[in-house]
């Protein structure tokens, strides 16, 4: 099994259970991803959700490279990109809170996954980034809308998508991406910053989330998730990017 789902309680855990892939998302990933949205959507008392990866590593390398590189023209990168990007939209607009608790580097996908929850717990030692474009493609999930709705400044969140490399924990909290950074047990990090919110009633939870969500709703974000993604798509199908893709997976070799 590519993931694993526990509930504690009315804290619901997802876990990217594929270390040796250092977590890339592969379909199974996606359709463990849609198991735990219809769970939450039909379970009143969940309470919120928290994503998180297997290992130290990482929390999510991105789309599975391996598997989606089969995929060759812009319709075709369009079916899964659209896939996940409908997965991330669900996720990103959950009626209870999200956190992503980053064990470990956040990249391409993986990174776009973080960026639409709504609090990202990152460990010392991750380094996160939207590297897509040392892939010759943008965040292809929706997570360039994702990153600039969240008040970042501007011109930081620009930035980031358009510098394409890893920062560090550090300088994710310095420019408001990472939420808080932690030293040591993940566990024990969540613990203590869950601390005071599980006290509260799920319904406290889920009425702020939706004064939150009718403000993305407002100012159209799914449309323009929508349209990064057929970006991305189009850049997809490049001599560019199949030519860094085989280079990063041949790297090894
Ligand atoms: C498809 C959607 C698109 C988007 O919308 O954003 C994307 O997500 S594009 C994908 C972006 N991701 C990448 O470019 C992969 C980046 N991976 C890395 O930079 C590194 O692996 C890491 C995450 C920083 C971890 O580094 P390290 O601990 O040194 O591990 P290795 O690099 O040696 O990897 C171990 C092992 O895992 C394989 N791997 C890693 N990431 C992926 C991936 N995304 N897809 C497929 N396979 C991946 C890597 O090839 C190694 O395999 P082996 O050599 O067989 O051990």
């Amino acid at each position: 099994m590519a993931y694993k789902i526990e509930n504690n309680e009315g804290i619901v855990t997802f876990t990217i259970d594929r270390e040796e892939k250092r977590n890339a998302v592969n379909d199974e990933v996606m359709e463990g991803l849609k198991k735990v949205i219809t769970y939450i959507k039909e379970h009143n008392e969940v309470k919120f959700l928290v994503i998180t990866g297997s290992g130290e590593q990482a929390f999510c390398s991105g789309g599975d490279l391996s598997e989606f590189h089969l995929l060759k023209t812009e319709e075709q990168a369009f079916g899964m990109l659209s896939k996940m990007g409908n997965i991330l939209y669900e996720l990103a607009t959950l009626p209870v809170p999200t956190i992503a608790l980053v064990n470990g580097a956040a990249v391409g996908g993986g990174c776009e996954i973080a960026t639409a929850c709504d609090f990202r717990l990152v460990a010392s030692h991750a380094r996160c980034g939207f590297i897509q474009g040392t892939l010759a493609i943008t965040s292809g999930w929706g997570g360039g809308t994702y990153l600039l709705e969240r008040r970042l400044r501007y011109d930081q969140a620009l930035k980031m998508l358009i510098d394409s490399k890893k920062y560090d924990a550090a300088h994710l909290h310095e420019i408001g991406w990472a939420t808080q950074v932690f030293e040591g047990s993940k566990d024990q990090a969540l613990e203590e910053f869950i601390f005071d919110i599980r006290k509260i009633h799920p319904e406290v939870h889920q009425a702020y989330k939706q004064i939150e969500l009718r403000k993305w709703q407002e100012r159209n974000i799914y449309e323009r998730v929508m349209q990064e993604i057929r970006l991305c798509a189009k850049l997809w199908e490049s001599d560019a990017h199949n030519e860094a893709v085989n280079r990063f997976l041949n790297k090894s070799k």
